[in-house]
């Protein structure tokens, strides 16, 4: 089991807990949807997998060669091209300078950005961006990938392309998923498990499982995803009185 969350809780100084007996289990491939309203504590709980931040309570099983992270701003660094970027997780990896630019050249490839390696960021469009960081969150070649509203900026449509191709890459790849949004369609449309995080304390109240059946039938997927944001908005009311 790649993750395993016990009773995880999290307070800054002496706040109030952001998060409270937090227990989830995430297997080995699995893309689990991590859906909350906006400040209940998403990215501190990913932030609390990655290793940059320390529990306050409970245990957690992480991966021992930790997690590759991919955030919502590229944060490509402007003066390298798409390429160089990806180079540099990479060197950073230890990988060889002969081997990088074939293995930068795949991994562009996989995001479908094989014509742009030579481009510098601003050159790009705000969803190819999000490629090139895609291409260099798979470079850090951990098995855990931890996605903290990677779509958010971007347009409806080209987001619904991204999620075509974070589906192929993640069924080739076998990587495990950690995906956090506060978009119910988008966490119905990735996640093969959705689990609903309250807000103050943050803690899981409730999962779905989303099955083959939802991917084939969007009705079903649409009453799946009402169901969810009734729940959702349940939670957030709750926490607004
Ligand atoms: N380093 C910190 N010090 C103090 N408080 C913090 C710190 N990091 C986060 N918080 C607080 O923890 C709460 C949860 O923040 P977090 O960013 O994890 O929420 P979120 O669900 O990811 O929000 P959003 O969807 O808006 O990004 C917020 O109230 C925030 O102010």
């Amino acid at each position: 089991m790649p993750v395993v969350l016990e009773h995880l809780g999290k307070r800054f100084g002496d706040g109030a807990p952001v998060l409270d007996d937090v227990n989830a289990n995430i297997e080995k491939g699995e893309f689990v949807a991590l859906l909350g309203a906006s400040g209940c504590g998403k990215s501190t709980l990913l932030n609390i997998i990655a290793g940059l931040e320390a529990p306050s309570s409970g245990a957690l099983e992480v991966p021992s060669d930790g997690a590759a992270f991919m955030f919502q701003d590229a944060a490509l660094f402007p003066w390298l091209t798409a390429r160089e970027n990806i180079e540099l997780a990479l060197k950073l990896r230890g990988v060889g300078k002969a081997e990088r630019r074939a293995k930068a050249q795949e991994l562009l490839e996989l995001v479908h950005l094989g014509a742009a390696g030579d481009k510098r960021p601003h050159e790009l469009s705000g969803g190819m961006r999000q490629r090139v960081s895609l291409a260099r969150s798979l470079a850090q070649d951990r098995q855990l990938l931890l996605m903290d509203e990677p779509f958010a900026a971007l347009d409806a449509i080209t987001r619904d392309l991204l999620h075509d191709e974070l589906e192929r890459i993640w069924k080739e790849t076998g990587r495990t998923i950690v995906f956090v949004t506060h978009n119910v369609r988008e966490a119905v449309r990735l996640g093969q498990r959705v689990l609903l995080l309250s807000s103050r304390p943050g803690r899981v109240v409730q999962e779905w499982a989303v099955t083959e059946e939802h991917r084939t039938d969007a009705g079903l997927a649409g009453q799946l995803t009402g169901v969810i944001t009734a729940r959702l908005r349940e939670e957030i009311r709750r926490h607004a009185k």
